[in-house]
């Protein structure tokens, strides 16, 4: 197992990498401050995981909510029904609730902690690649609203991340692949190292090799817990995170929640914001054509959905929660491996990459 720690400046929490540490109640114990437990799940993951999870917390008062599985079901219903579950199970302050599962499950069951009896702990169990590189950590919580992705929600941090790496065995391949998208990004964003090693083990990965594997999710819990250690709530450096997002987000709120995964939307936004970054001349040709190269190797998508013109994609773009004055934010690479923001690019440039874009 390793431990890395989210040392934010007023508290701090363990991430905990391993095989099989889902099992050790050792590991969740200090976290839970009452004996109230809710297990906030899906009906995927908890065919899988719940019986398991409800043996490691034997001895706990537990109460378990399963919601209805995929992208659909991240909505302010499904978290009423966690809070409409604590009301019936009597839960007090010191509950803590346990989300098992994707990035779904955590960004809902978060954003239920956040607000329940105005904030009460939670500890994240990442079932997924993506929410075991990303999602599980940091504190972004919240759900879609039809008009656009993640609109409601708050920052609200976890207690601990226990990553037990056996879950990834039951994961099937498209989902793996979406995972590796935040993975890549951060290579693109921060680290031309791990992008150079990222390109040699992408094939591993893809096998599920469990050195690589446990090497590329404990890289990119670092490079994420220094980023939101030096900028919890985004005013600046945060917004790196959000590379490939602008386009990505749009496309997933387009296409209707769930038919583009995350990752891939992310996937084939990364792209979109690396040819924006070759047009400014910022990253030359070769440093584009290995992002989509990369982010082929992943079995991810480059084009964007055909069913989109571009009216339809900015106007998408322009509800980014990065958006101020009416004017696009962009995470754009600066060189290759470096983020910058900028809101220099004018939205003809981008109509113009958007025309211009491979569509299927
Ligand atoms: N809070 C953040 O910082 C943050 C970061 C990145 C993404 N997100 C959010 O996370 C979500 C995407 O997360 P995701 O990719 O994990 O999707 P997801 O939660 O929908 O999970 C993907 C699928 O895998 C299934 N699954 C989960 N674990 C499994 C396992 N071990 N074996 C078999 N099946 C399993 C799920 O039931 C689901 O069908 C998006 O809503 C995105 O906005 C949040
Ligand atoms: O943690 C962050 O910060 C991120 O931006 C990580 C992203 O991968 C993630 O998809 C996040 O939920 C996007 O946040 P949003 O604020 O753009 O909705
Ligand atoms: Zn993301």
């Amino acid at each position: 197992m390793q431990t890395l720690q989210v040392a934010l400046p007023q508290r701090h929490y363990p991430i905990h990498i391993g095989p099989g540490v889902m099992d050790d109640a050792s590991l969740l114990a200090p976290h839970i401050a009452g004996r109230q437990v809710m297990i906030v799940t899906n009906d995927a993951v908890a065919a899988w995981y719940l019986e398991r999870l409800k043996a490691t917390l034997a001895g706990y008062e537990l109460a378990e909510v399963v919601l209805p599985d995929g992208e659909a079901a991240k909505t302010l219903d499904h978290v009423e029904l966690i809070w409409d579950a604590l009301l019936a199970a009597g839960f007090n302050r010191r509950a803590t609730l346990i989300a098992l599962g994707g990035g779904v499950v955590g960004d809902m069951t978060g954003f239920a902690a956040a607000c329940y009896q105005r904030g009460v702990g939670f500890i994240q169990i990442p079932t997924t690649l993506l929410a075991q590189v990303d999602a599980s950590v940091g504190g972004k919580t919240g759900v879609n609203h039809p008009r656009g992705k993640n609109m409601i929600g708050a920052f609200h941090q976890p207690r601990a991340v226990i990553v037990d790496t056996d879950t990834l065995a039951t994961l099937p391949a498209r989902e793996l692949s979406a995972g590796l998208a935040e993975v890549i990004k951060y290579g693109l964003i921060h680290d031309i190292a791990f992008l150079d090693w990222l390109e040699v083990n992408m094939a591993a990965l893809r096998r599920l090799e469990t050195g690589p594997l446990s090497e590329a999710i404990r890289r990119s819990c670092e490079i994420k817990a220094d980023i939101v250690v030096e900028d919890e709530t985004e005013q600046g450096i945060r917004a790196h995170l959000n590379l490939g997002h602008t386009f990505g987000h749009a496309i997933e709120t387009a296409m209707g929640y769930g038919s583009w995964l995350h990752g891939e939307a992310v996937g084939a936004g990364m792209v979109m914001a690396a040819g924006l970054s070759q047009r400014l001349g910022w990253i030359d040709e070769a440093s584009f054509e290995r992002v989509e190269r990369v982010v082929e190797a992943a079995g991810l998508p480059r084009h964007m959905p055909s069913a989109i013109n571009a009216d339809r994609f900015l106007s998408l773009m322009h509800l980014d929660k990065k958006v101020f004055d009416a004017r696009l934010r962009l995470i754009l690479l600066k060189p290759l491996g470096q983020a910058c923001i900028t809101d220099e690019v004018g939205e003809s440039a981008v109509r113009e990459l958007l025309e211009g874009w491979p569509r299927r």
